[in-house]
């Protein structure tokens, strides 16, 4: 039998950094929803007690190393499964691009193996298992829109805000989570978003209130690391996007547009000079 997940990419509207943890990592609070743009599994038992990953993609790691075999691993382990899976990885989202590529295959895996191997496992011990692998996984697993807290696994889930377009632009340059979050002062942050005025901008649908409110405090670190991404989001703003922010630990710049009619000038002005750029819906 062979069943197919799809792993969407996440945004975050919000990220703030409350502090670092003893732990090393930072106590966050964020506002993660979903866009269109997905990577898609293919996964089929093997009567052989292994786990291959493929993909076309010839970037990523296709062993232990990839998030996809880490959590058929984990998933074989805990549950005692003796069976195999051939789980083959067709990827869409750009890698190392602050849009949670990996995490969303690993939850992707999680949710498909548990039906293929019909485990019955419920969402919640999903996330606890997708914790594990990383801090988005959890999120990755439930999908729709949430407030995460934690160190990004403690979720709650909250309405869609409402429909609009998404411009993503990633620039060509690798950037890592671990480092940026390195860098990061936490008790330097002086401005730090409002994540009660987002939640109410989208409990009220208020587009032009998410667009005011959207805010990410690691843009600091990686725009001053990579002057080219602050470069990119002045453009997508000038272009006419409606609000402009960094995904996650960047590189990748997203723009919220209402109006179909402003998309041509947004996708052909990024795509001037910016070779990745792709427009898509919000999930909702
Ligand atoms: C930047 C975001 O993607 C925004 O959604 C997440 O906060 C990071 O999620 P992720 O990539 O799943 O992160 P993990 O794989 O758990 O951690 C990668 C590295 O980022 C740092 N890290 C991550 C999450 C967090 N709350 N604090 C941290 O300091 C840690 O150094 C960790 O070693
Ligand atoms: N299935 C996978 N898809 C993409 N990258 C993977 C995968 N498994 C492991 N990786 C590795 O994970 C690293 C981060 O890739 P990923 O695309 O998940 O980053 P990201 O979008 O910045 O994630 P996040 O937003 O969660 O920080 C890369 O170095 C990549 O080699």
């Amino acid at each position: 039998m062979k069943i197919y997940e799809k792993a969407p990419a996440k945004i975050n509207l919000l990220l703030d950094v409350l502090r670092k943890r003893e732990d090393g990592f930072h106590e966050v609070e964020m506002i993660m929803t979903m866009v269109d743009l997905a990577d898609r599994l293919e996964m089929e038992e093997l009567p052989r007690d292994t786990i291959i990953i493929s993909s076309q993609a010839g970037y990523i790691p296709l062993d232990e190393k990839n998030l996809a075999f880490q959590a058929a691993k984990l998933i074989k382990d805990r549950y005692d499964v003796r069976k195999g899976v051939y789980i083959h990885l067709d990827k869409k989202i750009p890698v190392a691009a602050g849009l949670a590529g990996g995490s969303s295959d690993a939850a992707a895996a999680l949710r498909g193996l548990n039906r293929l191997w019909q485990l019955n496992i419920p969402e919640e011990e999903l996330c606890r298992l997708g914790a594990e692998l990383g801090s988005d996984v959890p999120f990755c697993v439930t999908g729709g829109t949430a407030l995460a807290t934690g160190r990004g696994e403690k979720l709650e889930q909250i309405e869609n805000p409402p429909g609009c377009w998404v411009v993503l632009a990633k620039p060509p340059i690798n950037v890592s989570t671990a480092d940026v979050y390195g860098k990061l002062r936490a008790n330097e942050i002086t401005s730090h978003p409002q994540a009660k005025d987002m939640l109410s901008a989208i409990r009220h649908g208020d587009f032009h209130a998410i667009c005011d409110g959207l805010g990410n405090v690691l843009e600091k670190v990686t725009l001053e690391l990579y002057p080219e991404v602050l470069q990119l989001k002045e453009s997508m703003q000038r272009l006419g996007a409606d609000g402009v922010l960094m995904s996650g630990s960047g590189p990748t710049v997203f723009g919220l547009v209402s109006k179909e009619a402003k998309l041509a000038r947004i996708y052909n002005g990024l795509r001037g000079f910016c070779k990745e750029v792709y427009v898509v819906r919000l999930l909702t």
